[in-house]
């Protein structure tokens, strides 16, 4: 027994902390088959889990008064210990904040900065950010207008004609479109310093909703992680709208994707756990939490590569 029950509570507390739930590739297509039994409810049950996580920590940079009109949305704040700051400038204050958190990726514990669609008051901070950085590639998980909603500004230039946000210059090098998705280069300069950012658009992934049929996703996963080879130095800049929803599900499928390359077992619940400490509502409801399922599936069964039936 224990001298003042005090462990006993630390115990079991720490023993309900669920924090992964690896499954063997070999058992995941029954685990899928047992997950989505009478609607899905063991996905629901597991989800559940995840409501509270990371909910705990501060917002305060987010919260000062020169910064509120720098959040798109008033419930989808950088929680402080993971936020990107800003080189700050001399005189300004809240000149250091911008909406968005390193996420952890499969290569490195940085691999990801999230964050929101840049709002035409910020886009200058964001273009700013990616060059501080050093960042390399953009996802950009958004159409800029949905049902009638501005969702993201257009940051970046509608023709080849160089375009400046601040002391920042990007001019479109090149562009290719695809059915669901548009890659281009542009070339981006500050002084005379020159680079290459890659911009790898998917277009068609509805708000809350998730990519039809998912191995859309997957094969958009593919096309990013081809022409984008690890580098710890370099961030990937992720958005979407909000920065929660559809930017956590691409997250989540990228290392999935990478992890079975080398390994017997995902945890596609830890990933989302960890992410979910770093930014809110990563993965933001249940049909993306399923959605990456339904991806590794697919894969699993070795469906990708089906043209669309
Ligand atoms: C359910 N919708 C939301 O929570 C969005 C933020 C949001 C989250 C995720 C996504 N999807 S995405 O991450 O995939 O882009 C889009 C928008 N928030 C708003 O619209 C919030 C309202 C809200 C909704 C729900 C809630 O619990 C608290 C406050 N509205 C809001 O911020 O209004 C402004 C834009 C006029 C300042």
């Amino acid at each position: 027994t224990h001298n003042n029950g005090k462990e006993d509570t630390l115990s079991i507390a720490e023993s309900e902390l669920i924090t992964s739930r690896p499954i063997k590739l070999k058992d995941f297509s029954e685990h899928f088959r047992i997950m989505s039994a009478d609607s899905d409810f063991r996905f629901s049950e597991e989800f559940e889990l995840l409501k509270h996580v990371g909910r705990d920590k501060p917002c305060n940079a987010a919260d000062l008064p020169v910064n509120r009109p720098k959040n798109r949305f008033t419930n989808i704040l950088p929680y402080d210990h993971s936020r990107v700051k800003l080189l700050p400038t001399d005189d300004e204050d809240g000149s250091d904040f911008i909406n968005s958190n390193y996420i952890p990726g499969y290569n490195s514990p940085r691999e990801f900065i999230v964050t929101q669609g840049p709002l035409h008051s910020t886009r200058d901070d964001f273009w700013r950010m990616a060059w501080e950085q050093n960042s390399r590639a953009i996802v950009m998980l958004t159409r800029c207008i949905e049902k009638g909603r501005e969702k993201c500004d257009h940051y970046w230039p509608y023709d080849t004609q160089p375009s400046f946000y601040g002391d920042i210059q990007v001019t479109i090098l090149n562009e290719s479109q695809y059915p669901d998705w548009t890659i281009a280069e542009f070339k981006v300069m500050r002084g005379d310093q020159s680079r290459i950012v890659r911009h790898f658009h998917f277009t068609t992934w509805p708000d809350f909703g998730v990519p039809e049929p998912p191995k859309t996703l997957v094969k958009f996963v593919r096309a990013f992680r081809e022409r984008c080879s690890p580098d710890s130095n370099k961030p990937i800049i992720v958005h979407c709208s909000a920065g929660v929803g559809r930017s956590g599900t691409f997250i989540a499928l990228d290392r999935i994707l990478q992890r079975i390359i080398k390994y017997e077992s995902v945890d596609i619940f830890g990933i989302v756990y960890e992410m979910r400490r770093e930014r809110v509502w990563m993965v933001q409801n249940e049909q993306q939490y399923i959605c990456i399922h339904e991806c590794l599936l697919c894969v699993l069964e070795g469906k990708e590569d089906l043209m669309d039936s």
